[in-house]
């Protein structure tokens, strides 16, 4: 068997997206990622996926032609391989990511971010060489199947008149009202029982009585609200307390480790992040002053699965609860996530995704959620393929865009409704 990789191809694509509010704006209507190939010298191609943004594409390319000769499973390599890679200091110059939804950005998580798709790529070629699944390589799974729960957004019918776009069935939820009929979409086409709605959009009293018509509607089930750190330490006291008897959790209330501490310690509310925890050294402050009681992991930039797991263990030695973020992925991701998510022993949340969101991927056959979960893969590799003519419609697509759409922005998007929007200044509310 020769696991040499001799050849990477990087496909940068444009996928559709509904109109999804945040606080920083908009969703565009489509998004960049990128597909990872790596080829093995016996012919065997394992596939990976990660944010296709100008910035991660600039790192891919001469990370992609280091790679060559390596061995696939040589995943510990990679990380060498990463550091010999410039970044661009203007970059992370203003440490923040995709409007600061993801937390600091730094030089090490741009290149995390692109190692985990040639990790999950290397992963996903060495299953298939070796006859076994993904989860089998990172030591076996202790569960037949993932819970994920349903990503609520706010949310226009459609995107603003006159943009290209695809159209999507959802409706739209701008109101509580909406927002319980989109929580029944997401229970009757996928059989989710947990919601997680992403907040921040509208001023505070308007999402506590969105969150309270989904208790009414769905009473018992595990409720979380996500502002992005919209809200100031007071106005995340007061919600945490008059939410406090129906949330599972509350994520990232309000930025920074000294305010999510005394948010939890004040409320008692369970806290969950993806922003003010997102690399391995913010974990000892947050963890030992209480400020997170749940974190939410992401392979994208927390760099692969290997790393998912290696954070799941400091998460457990900490008695900190485990669970995953979710940015706008296809099925590569939603693989990749469930077969990581398969080995973590003490996953007790269910994980996010954007997946039933994305009308478009570039496999033959779509994963699918069975009462909100979705079966691990037991075939070799991920246990996906790629549908070539897909990968090239979306890539051309790439190709045929005069920029604008290359590197995500939500505040833009948001222009096109509302020229005046600027971005928000924290805290909103
Ligand atoms: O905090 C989160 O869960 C996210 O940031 C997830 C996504 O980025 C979401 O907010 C989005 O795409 O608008
Ligand atoms: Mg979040």
């Amino acid at each position: 068997m020769n696991l040499a990789v001799t050849d990477v191809r990087l496909t940068p694509i444009l996928v559709a997206d509904p109109p999804l509010l945040n606080t920083q704006g908009v969703h565009q209507p489509y998004t960049p990622r990128l597909i990872v190939e790596v080829v093995t010298a016996d012919g065997v191609t394992g596939v990976g996926e990660t944010y296709g943004d100008t910035k991660y594409l600039e790192l891919a390319r001469p990370f992609a032609e280091r790679l060559k000769g390596r061995q696939i499973s040589d995943l510990n390599g990679l990380f060498t391989v990463a550091d010999q890679v410039a970044v661009d200091a203007s970059r992370v110059e203003n440490a923040v990511d995709v409007g600061g939804l993801r937390g600091v950005q730094t030089a090490d998580k741009l290149r995390l971010s692109v190692v985990s798709a040639f990790e999950v790529a290397c992963l996903d070629a060495l299953g298939k060489a070796l006859g076994l699944p993904v989860h089998a390589l990172l030591g076996g799974k202790v569960r037949d199947a993932v819970e994920y729960s349903a990503y609520l957004f706010y949310k226009w019918a459609g995107h603003p008149e006159g943009t290209a776009c695809e159209k999507d069935d959802w409706g739209a939820a701008v109101d509580p009202a909406g927002v319980v009929e989109q929580a029944r979409r997401f229970t009757e086409r996928y059989g989710f029982t947990s919601f997680k709605l992403k907040g921040g959009v509208f001023p505070p009293d308007e999402e506590i009585a969105a969150v309270r018509a989904l208790a009414e509607a769905f009473p018992g089930h595990p409720l979380r609200l996500d502002p992005n750190g919209a809200w100031s330490l007071e106005t995340s006291l007061k919600v945490a307390r008059e939410l406090g008897d129906v949330l599972e959790y509350l994520e990232d209330p309000t930025l920074g480790i000294p305010a999510m501490a005394e948010v939890a310690e004040r409320t008692g509310v369970p806290l969950a992040t993806n922003m003010c925890v997102t690399t391995f050294a913010e974990v000892k402050e947050a963890f030992t002053r209480g400020a997170v009681q749940v974190l939410l992991s992401d392979h994208h930039y927390w760099g692969g699965l290997r790393n998912t797991q290696q954070l799941a263990a400091v998460c457990r030695t900490f008695g900190v609860g485990v669970s995953m973020h979710s940015n706008t992925h296809l099925g590569i991701s939603l693989a990749a996530m469930t077969h990581v998510a398969a080995t973590v022993p003490d996953l007790h949340h269910a994980c996010d995704s954007h997946y039933p969101w994305q009308s478009e991927d570039v496999l033959t056959e779509r994963l699918g959620f069975e009462d909100g979960k979705v079966t691990v893969s037991d075939a070799p590799g991920l246990g996906v393929e790629l549908e070539r003519e897909r990968l090239a419609v979306l890539h051309r697509r790439w190709l045929e865009d005069d920029g604008a759409l290359r590197d995500r922005d939500d505040a833009a998007a948001m222009r096109v409704a509302d020229p005046a929007w600027v971005t928000p200044s924290v805290p909103r509310w």
